[in-house]
């Protein structure tokens, strides 16, 4: 039979509940609480074991989704508990690295309206941290002319009142000198865009989060969950009880739900983040000129390829692909591993194409994690079988930006509030 005490400490109330038998975990935990009931307890509970903290709500992984998530749930008057494999900060997930784009400029009319809320949320953000996290540079989207996509971009931003711009050929080369535009192809500006400081976003998320009487727990892998009414979440260190639990744990989501009984199509790529020099450092202006970009359908281009203005390495532009081989996060830097798609010559070839004042070699290449789904589209759901496990999953390189939103509506699967978004085009079973 368990037992079900419960001990104040400081402001929060742990509750354990502990079988008849004895045991040294008990004294362990209690030594490391250092509860001012410590003895008092002991001999009540003569030295049971094992013990499980409760929590309103398990938040497993702490990337920029579900740092998000636990900063909701604690604005909401919950205290969740943010639960993350890797000592923090770490670079073996999606959300670390400096930048990642900001815009509101979408195929997707559902995401453009996320994004009006996204950007109220980030501003909330900067000026709760203090932290300056957005640049507004403006985004230019790059495609031939009458690209279904870019078209679908135009009418969002004018459905949206958004404020953008559509540049001819001819417009374009007076803009961006350095990029050598081909007859054809066209942009739209979308005013909004930016960029987003991640790894301090990440950051600051996680210290308001605290702030707000969070607790994270870093360097702690769940290594089994057992659902029920109140589920059951044991790490490498510990085990903890919860009525609510959200998965965000990015590539590795498909481990975590597997035992679950769920299988989701997801794919995860490793992508290779490059870093481009000037050919003849100091003579041509395009460190200055380069726009932040995402160019799609371009002559002789079978891939999406975006593009960010130089900020994390002075001197250094970063132009990646939007798209990368398929590979498990343990083995992301496994270099022995063949790549079907070659995106490293794939993106020189776009260089020396269109930005010929680059050298078309990186100058730095580092490795992040996609994890996508087969129509790109996040999943914002409850696990099928088990109503009170919520996930987020499959952000598909796309996901930082409205992480501030998906946050609160994983905030709100998880404690019932009314839900602010039409969550259709993210349900599990459209699979
Ligand atoms: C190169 C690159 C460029 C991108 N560019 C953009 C961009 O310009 N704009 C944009 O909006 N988005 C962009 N994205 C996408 C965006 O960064 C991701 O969608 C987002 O970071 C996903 O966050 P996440 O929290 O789901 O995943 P992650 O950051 O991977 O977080 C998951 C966390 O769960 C933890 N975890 C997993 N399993 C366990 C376990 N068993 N126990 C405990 N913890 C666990 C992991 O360690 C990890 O910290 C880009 C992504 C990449 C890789
Ligand atoms: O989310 C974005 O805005 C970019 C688009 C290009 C690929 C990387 N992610």
């Amino acid at each position: 039979m368990l037992q079900c005490k419960q001990i104040r400490h400081t402001a929060r109330v742990v509750q354990i509940a502990v079988p008849p038998a004895g045991g040294a975990y008990l004294e362990s935990f209690l030594r490391a609480s250092s509860f001012s009931a410590e003895h008092s307890v002991k001999k009540q509970v003569n030295m049971a074991l094992p013990i499980y903290s409760t929590y309103d709500c398990i938040v497993l992984g702490a990337g920029i989704q579900g740092s998000f998530t636990a900063y909701h749930l604690a604005k909401s008057g919950k205290k969740p508990l943010l639960l993350e494999q890797f000592p923090l900060p770490h670079t073996r997930g999606s959300s670390h690295g400096q930048t990642r784009i900001i815009r509101k400029a979408y195929p997707e009319d559902f995401y453009t309206h996320m994004m009006e809320e996204g950007y109220k949320l980030w501003e909330e953000v900067e000026k709760a941290s203090g932290t300056k996290l957005y640049r507004n540079t403006e985004l230019l989207v790059l495609a031939p002319d009458g690209n279904p996509v870019l078209e679908s971009i135009c009418k969002n931003l004018e459905d949206f009142k958004i404020p953008w711009e559509r540049l001819t050929q001819e417009t374009l080369k007076q803009r961006y000198p350095g990029f050598s535009i081909k007859p054809g192809e066209v942009g739209c500006v979308d005013s909004s865009g930016g960029v987003l400081c991640a790894d301090k976003a990440l950051k600051a998320v996680q210290e308001l989060f605290q702030q707000m009487g969070g607790v994270i727990h870093d360097g702690e892998k769940v290594q089994s969950i057992e659902p029920g009414p109140v589920i059951k979440v044991t790490t490498t260190k510990h085990t903890y009880a919860a009525e609510k639990l959200v998965i965000t744990a990015g590539p590795w989501a498909q481990k975590v739900l597997s035992p679950l009984g769920l299988q989701l199509p997801l794919k995860t790529l490793r992508i290779n983040v490059c870093y481009w020099k000037e050919k003849f450092p100091g003579k041509s202006d395009i460190l200055t000129n380069a726009p932040l970009f995402l160019a799609g359908g371009l002559n002789g281009v079978e891939h999406e390829i975006y593009g960010l203005p130089s900020q994390e390495y002075p001197g250094l532009i970063k132009i990646c692909l939007h798209n990368g081989n398929e590979a498990e996060p343990e083995e992301r830097d496994d270099l022995a591993k063949e790549d079907k798609i070659k995106d490293i010559s794939i993106l020189s070839s776009f260089v020396s194409n269109y930005l010929p004042d680059l050298n078309p070699e990186p100058a730095i290449i580092e490795r992040c994690m996609y994890t996508v789904t087969p129509d790109h589209n996040y999943i914002l759901d409850h696990h099928p079988l088990h109503k009170n496990i919520v996930i987020g999953a499959g952000f598909s390189g796309h996901g930082f930006k409205i992480s501030p939103v998906v946050g609160k509506i994983l905030s709100e699967l998880c404690t019932g509030a009314p839900l602010t978004y039409n969550l259709k085009p993210f349900q599990i079973n459209r699979f």
